[in-house]
């Protein structure tokens, strides 16, 4: 019996990963659950589940969750302290980091402190403390399992493989709602748009960074911290059909790739039964139904945020963090009708330019340079 806690258990992700729970509830006990302001969700979760603990961050809703979840017994929490608490549990083995944006940083460092496995699915996360989270890895034994579609994939291609042997890592990217479309068509596109993912329903943030390719782009730094690859060795390629969820070219020649259908329950059930394998809830792939696998170069002229964030990538240092930051607080904006589609990318840029690259940090100056960038944004706009 694996047990569990699970950061932003009301999301896209968080749910996903119920259901398999549901599915598999001989494997799993769900001890802790979180949510920021979504307190229904949170509270049939409660009924559901019956975790020890719950959280939700927004503090005004503490009571009326703390009301509903005492005939459960369910302790209720708040707070990044609350996050943090319920990664480190002495009776928890793994922490599912479902929650959006680097928010998810404190816990994800606090669960790797008490030696916690993690399933990762927050990238921003990694984007932003790579270096930290490694340096932190290395002194406990926590290990972390991607959960990133296009990682976990990578990650299964590379089990039991040598990584001196790898040529290249090749992340697919869909292209989203706009593959194929040029600068001059992009101009006014609403949020509601840009939202429309072509094959994959997930929550906001990740659907509009999917749409300005900065999801690939996080995706490429996500990829460098989990398997320790130059830049230059970590390409994207577009396929439409998100069938291939990433491949691995080796020095021979050869090329392993992962496919299965569109559904994130695949790469949540893997992360958690890792090593084991069981029964697929979603069903097999029918290669004769998907014959049909294509793929095109990434339109960079276009969609300049993915050039943005390999080149905040190969800077290294604290420029993932300002790029990371900075989108987070354009796409906000823009889901928000502050800014336009393509002033996202414009943006990002500006604050790149403005704060000076260190490459000795701690996780308060990453803080500290949270509240800069996201202050700079806000002036800019
Ligand atoms: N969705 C997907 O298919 C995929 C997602 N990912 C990554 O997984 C992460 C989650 O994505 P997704 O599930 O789509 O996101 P959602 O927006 O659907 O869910 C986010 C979760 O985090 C909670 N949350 C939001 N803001 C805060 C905050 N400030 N403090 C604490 N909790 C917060 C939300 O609570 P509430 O419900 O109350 O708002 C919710 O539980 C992202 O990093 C994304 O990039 C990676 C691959 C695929
Ligand atoms: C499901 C998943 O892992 C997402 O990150 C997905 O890859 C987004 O689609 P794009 O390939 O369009 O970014
Ligand atoms: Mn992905």
């Amino acid at each position: 019996m694996k047990r569990l806690t699970i950061l932003g258990s009301t999301g896209s992700i968080g749910t996903q990963a119920l259901d398999v729970i549901r599915n598999k509830k001989d494997e799993f006990k769900v001890v802790a659950i979180s949510a920021n302001s979504s307190v229904d969700k949170l509270i049939k979760q409660i009924e559901e589940f019956q975790p020890e603990y719950a959280v939700i961050m927004n503090k005004d809703l503490l009571q009326t969750v703390k009301d509903k979840a005492e005939k459960y017994g369910t302790k209720v929490l708040t707070g990044i302290e609350g996050l943090e608490y319920i990664s480190t549990l002495d009776n928890v083995d793994m922490v599912l980091t479902s929650v959006v944006g680097m928010i998810g940083l404190r816990p994800t460092i606090a669960a790797i402190r008490a030696g916690k496995d993690i399933a990762l699915a927050n990238k921003e996360t990694l984007v932003v403390g790579g270096r930290l989270i490694k340096e932190e890895l290395l002194k406990s034994k926590s290990r972390i399992i991607p959960v990133d579609s296009e990682h976990s994939a990578l990650f299964q291609c590379l089990n039991g493989e040598n990584k001196e042997n790898i040529n290249n890592l090749i992340l697919t990217a869909s292209g989203g709602p706009f593959r194929g479309k040029k600068k001059s068509e992009l101009d006014d596109v609403s949020p509601e748009m840009a939202l429309k993912h072509p094959r994959w329903n997930m929550g906001r943030k990740i659907s509009i960074d999917s749409a300005t390719l900065m999801n690939k782009g996080l995706e490429v730094i996500e990829a460098h911290y989990l398997f320790d690859v130059d830049y230059d060795n970590i390409k994207v390629i577009i396929h439409p059909q998100s069938i291939i969820h990433s491949m691995v070219e080796f020095k021979d020649g050869s090329i392993l790739a992962q496919l299965s259908n569109t559904d994130m329950r695949h790469p949540i059930q893997y992360a958690l039964e890792y090593p084991n394998r069981t029964e697929s809830l979603i069903g097999y792939l029918d290669l004769i139904k998907n014959n049909t696998l294509t793929f095109e170069q990434p339109d960079l002229e276009t969609f300049e945020c993915l050039e943005l964030a390999y080149k905040a990538g190969k800077t290294g240092g604290t420029m993932p963090a300002v790029c990371n930051i900075a989108n987070e607080e354009a796409v906000e904006l823009f889901l928000n009708n502050k800014i336009k589609f393509l002033d996202i990318p414009k943006v990002i840029k500006e604050a790149m330019n403005k704060f000076d690259v260190k490459y000795d940090f701690d996780l308060d100056y990453i803080f500290d340079l949270e509240e800069k960038v996201r202050e700079f944004v806000r002036t800019i706009i």
